[in-house]
């Protein structure tokens, strides 16, 4: 018997994945024609982003070459548009004048980016970015040009910013919205987001509505409807795509926003499906890969006569591809009526997550700065399962009760053809079956069999959990990862090159070490501001630009733009007088609020960023560095001075030890405390470094943590005299600075360093002198930086009123 004709018009990636499928569970069923505009054989689409940026190039993005459609007998038709389709004699026929008869046919046409219907759209220099062909323009345009701006803030617009910058234009993005990513994130991440951008050289313009685009032939600008303009050499429209749909409509298919098809991608008329972004299921038309390849495995089934639920609709996530920016964005991650959500935000790591719990149930999630839980928020968010109890802990990580939220247990629960990687396609038993079968035994061993993990990089969790699932944790080959995306080195060989080869600049360090992003990220630059500083305290100038704000301002930018001042009262020990002079500044800046710290310190709250020089300058008080990664506060118990307890004076020692350590360069913030007696008062088992005293000396506790991850600290050892505090203080300090990680806590340093190997090298005399030294030749070199601001003219002047953007 003849072999059925199945016809596909559109060579794209949801098409081309359901004919794989069915050439799998039904190799010999088809004759199979596909027809595409495009010259190319099917490509990975979402990888454009990656090759615009100069990290992937074209030839590895394609992901069946001809080979691949010879040896599967598949006649394949490029550079051919469908023009029409004959449904009474089931014919289609393309624009090159090919007529192909069909018993079945798939429209997998996709979508057509949206572009603006402006005035001057037509110039040279204004294209989309959707194909090969974008893509290589934008780049021959960066040869020639310096200006470009990108219309719209989506995922398409920023990963379109990236790529242009990476070719070195200028690059200003505008979004008719007053948040980036509206669509996938909430104000705050937005606003994170856009900081993060900021740093990287883009510039935005929110909240306009293009008019015109200016030029004779050639673009050479952008008019809004405020009146005002930019300059461009080149325009790059990324505002939202639409179903191609009007060859479906064309022979009287239903079609609405997308061609309307039932569960099983069959259209209002027999023999002809639709899978793709063309597609409307249920009212939605997909923009994501992930769920377009979830049709496309129902239609591989349908056409095998495979028995199948059929397709019940998707939840989605998303994942910005921006090198140093980490955002994920899934399910309903709005606030509405009927959802609470549960946040943690930390300013300081750059770090924002919100999960979004409706009727029990998790129903979405953002994530920026720190994105490690995304896969498993996600597998909650599509499973539905009850949480009640449970929210805060899922934020943090870690449910109490046996319920399978870590991220092996969500694996080990998963079937066999549930998809890991929603990019390529890849389900867990693909990948289990390339650990098993091929002996991968590595992500990126993963990724080189199956694809795995090669386009957004959402799922490299997950694969992570599998091969532990699989091999356990010792199976699994460790690859080694850069301190980010700009790199492939690892803290410790930076450091050691920087020491080798005297390197004292940022820019040296990326230049030397061969940075594949010249300007490096957030994550890269204020760490090796940091570890410049600590090799060479008296080399090296501290790079201001390449901090956070919080640290750049000297002070802690609140929610509502305006800041926090804290002096430093040493050991939590103050006098009427100061109390006097920061009541004063108080009442003459109107300060909104004076609260004591969980440090005891105390902190005047919501003062302008254009006071704060005025407010250090009356107050006269040092910096209590409330802002940044260094020595924090030194919590003290009234201690033998006036409790009946206390076995030594535990208000003068933490006074000591505040002010010998004060102003030093830590890799995350440091806090210390010192208690009188074991009742322990001051908490100091929380603490970086705690002191408490005993009777006839003191015990030293490290790597506590009062925080999101609560750690209790261990003993370091026992010392006799305040001097000898002071000396293991010292000592215990430099070496955490010396071998830390940029952005490490104590806490998590002392685990993963183990506190064996912290006491073994303390333990010598001789190395804790040169540590001793070390340390004190820093603090040596160090001054006040309000001090500091207010004697300078030009550092004054940066204390300007914030931007409507950076509020
Ligand atoms: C730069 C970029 C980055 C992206 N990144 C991501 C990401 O990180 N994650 C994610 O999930 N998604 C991402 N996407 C979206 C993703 O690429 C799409 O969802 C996916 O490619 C859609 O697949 P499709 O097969 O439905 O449509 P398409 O890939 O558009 O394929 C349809 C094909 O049909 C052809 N065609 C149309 N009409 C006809 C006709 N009449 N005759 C012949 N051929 C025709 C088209 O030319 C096209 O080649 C990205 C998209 C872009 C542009
Ligand atoms: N990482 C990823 O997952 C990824 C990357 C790129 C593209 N994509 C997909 O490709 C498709 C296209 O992406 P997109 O970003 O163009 O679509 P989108 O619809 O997600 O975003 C378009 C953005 O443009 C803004 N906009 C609309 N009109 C505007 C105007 N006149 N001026 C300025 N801004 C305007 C909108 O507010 C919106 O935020 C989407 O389906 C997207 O999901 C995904
Ligand atoms: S820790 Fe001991 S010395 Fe300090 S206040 Fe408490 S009981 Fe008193
Ligand atoms: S989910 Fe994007 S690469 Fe796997």
């Amino acid at each position: 018997m003849d072999k059925k004709r199945l016809v596909m018009v559109g060579n794209g990636m949801a098409g081309v994945s359901c004919i794989e499928q069915l050439l799998k569970i039904h190799p010999h069923g088809y004759d199979i024609s596909i027809f595409g505009k495009e010259p190319h054989p099917n490509y990975n689409r979402i990888l454009l982003s990656k090759v615009l940026a100069g990290d992937s190039e074209m030839k590895d993005i394609v992901l069946n070459d001809w080979e691949w459609y010879k040896e599967n007998k598949i006649n394949l038709y490029t550079g051919h548009t469908v023009t029409k389709i004959d449904t009474q004699k089931r014919t289609v026929t393309s624009d090159g004048g090919i007529t192909v008869p069909y018993d079945e046919l798939i429209l997998a046409t996709g979508s057509t980016p949206f572009m603006l219907p402006l005035p001057g759209a037509d110039k040279d220099g204004v294209i989309a970015f959707r194909d090969i062909k974008d893509c290589e323009a934008m780049i021959a345009a960066s040869k020639q040009y310096k200006k470009a701006v990108v219309i719209g803030g989506g995922l398409l617009g920023l990963e379109a910013a990236r790529g242009l910058l990476n070719l070195n234009m200028e690059v200003s993005v505008v979004h008719i919205n007053r948040y980036l990513m509206n669509m996938q994130l909430d104000p705050t991440a937005s606003l994170l987001l856009q900081r993060e951008l900021e740093l990287q050289g883009m510039k935005f313009y929110l909240e306009k509505q293009s008019e015109s685009i200016l030029g004779k032939h050639r673009v050479a600008g952008l008019r809004f409807t405020d009146g005002t303009s930019i300059e461009a050499d080149l325009i790059v429209m990324a505002v939202g795509i639409r179903p191609n749909v009007a060859l479906a409509k064309s022979c009287g298919i239903e079609v609405n926003r997308g061609i309307v098809v039932n569960d099983f991608m069959e259209t209002s008329l027999p023999h002809i499906y639709s899978v793709g972004e063309c597609a409307e299921h249920n009212g939605v038309a997909y923009g994501l890969v992930a769920p377009l390849y979830e049709q496309g495995a129902v239609l591989a089934k349908r056409l095998a006569g495979i028995e199948t639920e059929g397709y019940k609709g998707s939840v989605v996530s998303t994942k910005l591809k921006v090198s140093g920016v980490d955002v994920f964005s899934a399910g309903r991650f709005a606030d509405e009526p009927g959802t609470r959500s549960v946040r943690v935000q930390d300013d300081f790591e750059g770090v924002y997550k919100k999960v979004v719990i409706r009727d029990g149930k998790v129903v979405g999630a953002v994530l920026f700065g720190d994105t490690s839980d995304g896969s498993r928020l996600f597998s909650l968010i599509r499973k539905g399962e009850d949480v009640t109890g449970k929210e805060k802990q899922i934020l943090l990580g870690a449910v109490a009760g046996g319920s399978a939220t870590s991220g092996v247990d969500i694996v080990a629960a998963m079937d066999a053809d549930e998809i890991v990687c929603g990019c390529n396609g890849v389900s867990k038993g693909d990948i289990v079956g390339a650990i098993r079968e091929k002996g991968c035994s590595s992500v990126n061993e993963i990724k080189a069999c199956t694809k795995a993990s090669a386009s957004c990089g959402g799922c490299k969790p997950l694969v992570a959990d599998l091969l532990t699932h699989v091999l356990g944790a010792e199976g699994v080959k460790t690859v080694k990862e850069g301190i980010c995306g700009c790199t492939l080195h690892s803290r410790d060989e930076i450091v050691e090159a920087i020491r080798r080869m005297r390197l004292t600049t940022s820019k040296e360090v990326m230049n030397v070490l061969d940075w594949n992003n010249p300007e490096g990220c957030s994550k890269c630059r204020p760490a090796l501001n940091y570890y410049l500083g600590m090799v060479w305290p008296e080399l090296h100038e501290d790079e201001r630009e390449s901090r956070f704000v919080n640290e750049r301002n000297h002070a802690n930018i609140q929610k509502d733009g305006t800041y926090s001042v804290v002096p430093r009262i040493y050991g939590g020990v103050t006098t009427p007088q100061d109390l006097q002079r920061i009541a004063e500044v108080a009442l003459k800046y109107n300060v909104p609020m004076v609260k004591f710290t969980g440090g005891q310190r105390l902190d005047l709250l919501g003062v302008a960023k254009e006071d704060l020089p005025n407010v250090w300058a009356d107050l006269d008080m040092p910096s209590g560095y409330a802002y940044g990664k260094a020595l924090r506060t030194v919590k003290t118990c009234v201690g033998s001075t006036f409790c009946r307890f206390g076995t030594q004076d535990s208000i003068q020692m933490g006074i000591d030890l505040e002010k010998k350590f004060e102003r030093l360069n830590t890799p995350a913030k440091v806090k210390m405390a010192v208690s009188g007696c074991p009742r322990n008062c001051a908490e100091s088992t929380i603490k970086d470094l705690g002191v408490i005293a005993i009777d006839g000396g003191w015990e030293l506790y490290v790597g506590g943590n009062g925080g999101t991850k609560l750690r209790g600290a261990e003993l370091l050892g026992k010392v006799k005299t305040e001097d000898e505090v002071l000396e293991w203080t010292g000592a215990y300090l430099q070496y955490y600075r010396e071998t830390g990680n940029y952005g490490e806590r104590t806490s998590e340093w002392v685990e993963r360093v183990g506190l064996e190997s912290i006491k073994t090298a303390l333990a010598s005399a001789e190395t804790r002198s040169a540590l001793v030294e070390r340390i004190e030749h820093t603090l040596s070199l160090t001054n006040d930086p309000w001090k500091e601001i207010i004697e300078s003219q030009a550092l004054h002047s940066t204390f300007k009123p914030l931007t409507a953007q950076e509020v």
